[in-house]
C-alpha cells in the first residue's frame, strides 16, 4: 500500500552505519524524526546527522523508545534478527537486504515546486524507480501556479452544492490543461 507518513518528532533507529543508513538518516532527518545509530563503524557523515550514536554491535534494548527501525547492516542474519524484534514490537520496519521481510519500504523520491514523486516498482528494481521518478519530473511544466490554484480551490470550498461542483470542475480543466492532457480523465 503507497501511503504517506507523518512521523516529525518520533525517534528512528538505524541498525548499521553505511551508505545505505545515511541515505535513510538523510530521509528520515527531512521528515523530521531524531535518528538513533548502532553500529560499529559509522560514517562520519551520518553521526552528523544522528542525535543518538551507539558505536557497537545492535542490541534489542536499543529499540526501547523509537517508533521506525531500518535493518541496514552488512549481515543477513542481524538483518533479519532485527526485523523480527521490531516487528514483535508493533514498530514500523523496513529490511534493506530482503524488502518482504519488513512492513516499510521507501520508494524513490523526488521533488519540485510543491510537489513530490514518489515512485515504487514493488522492490523489483531500483534502479527503474529512481530513473522513472527522475522521467516524470521532466514530463511536468517548468512551473506551476500552485498559489494560484490552491486561492481557487480554497474559494471553491467555501461554495455550496452546484457552485462548488462548477468551481472545481473549472479548476480541474485548467490544471489538466496546463498538464497538456485531456479534459476528461481515462477511465
Ligand atoms: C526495497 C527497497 C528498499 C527499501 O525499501 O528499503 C530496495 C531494496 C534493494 N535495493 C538494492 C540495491 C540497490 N538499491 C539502489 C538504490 C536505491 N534503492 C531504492 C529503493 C529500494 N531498494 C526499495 C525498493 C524501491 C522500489 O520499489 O523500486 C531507492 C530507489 C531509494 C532509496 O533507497 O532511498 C534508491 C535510489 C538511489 C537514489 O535515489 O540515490 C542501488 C543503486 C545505488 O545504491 O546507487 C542498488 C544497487 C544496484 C542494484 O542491486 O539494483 C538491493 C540489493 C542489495 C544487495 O545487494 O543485497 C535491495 C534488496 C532487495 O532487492 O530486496
Ligand atoms: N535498500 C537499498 O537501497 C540497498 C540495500 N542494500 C542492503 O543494505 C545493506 C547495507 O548496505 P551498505 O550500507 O552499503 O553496507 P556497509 O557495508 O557500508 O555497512 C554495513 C554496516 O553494518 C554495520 N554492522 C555490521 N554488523 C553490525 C551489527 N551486528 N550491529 C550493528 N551494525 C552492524 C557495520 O558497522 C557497517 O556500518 C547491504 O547488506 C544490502 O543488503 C544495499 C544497497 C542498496
Amino acid at each position: 500500500m503507497a501511503a504517506t507518513l507523518n512521523l516529525s518528532g518520533e525517534w528512528a533507529l538505524l541498525v548499521g552505519g553505511g551508505a545505505v543508513a545515511l541515505r535513510r538518516a538523510r530521509t528520515l532527518r527531512a521528515a523530521g524524526l531524531s535518528v538513533r545509530v548502532v553500529a560499529p563503524d559509522i560514517l562520519a557523515e551520518l553521526a552528523e546527522l544522528a542525535s543518538d550514536c551507539r558505536h557497537r554491535a545492535f542490541e534489542p534494548h536499543d529499540l526501547r523508545g523509537v517508533r521506525l527501525v531500518v535493518a541496514c547492516t552488512g549481515s543477513a542474519q542481524v538483518n533479519d534478527e532485527v526485523i523480527r524484534l521490531a516487528r514483535a514490537e508493533g514498530l514500523l520496519a523496513n529490511h534493506s537486504g530482503n524488502a518482504e521481510a519488513g512492513n516499510l519500504r521507501f520508494p524513490a523520491v523526488v521533488r519540485r515546486g510543491g510537489l513530490t514523486v514518489t515512485v515504487t516498482s514493488d522492490a523489483s528494481l531500483p534502479l527503474l524507480a529512481q530513473a522513472a521518478s527522475e522521467k516524470i519530473l521532466l514530463a511536468l511544466p517548468d512551473s506551476l501556479p500552485l498559489g494560484e490554484w490552491t486561492a481557487q480551490r480554497d474559494a471553491a470550498l467555501h461554495l455550496a452544492g452546484a457552485a462548488r461542483q462548477a468551481a472545481l470542475a473549472g479548476l480541474r480543466r485548467q490544471i489538466r490543461a496546463h498538464l497538456d492532457l485531456p479534459l476528461e480523465a481515462a477511465q
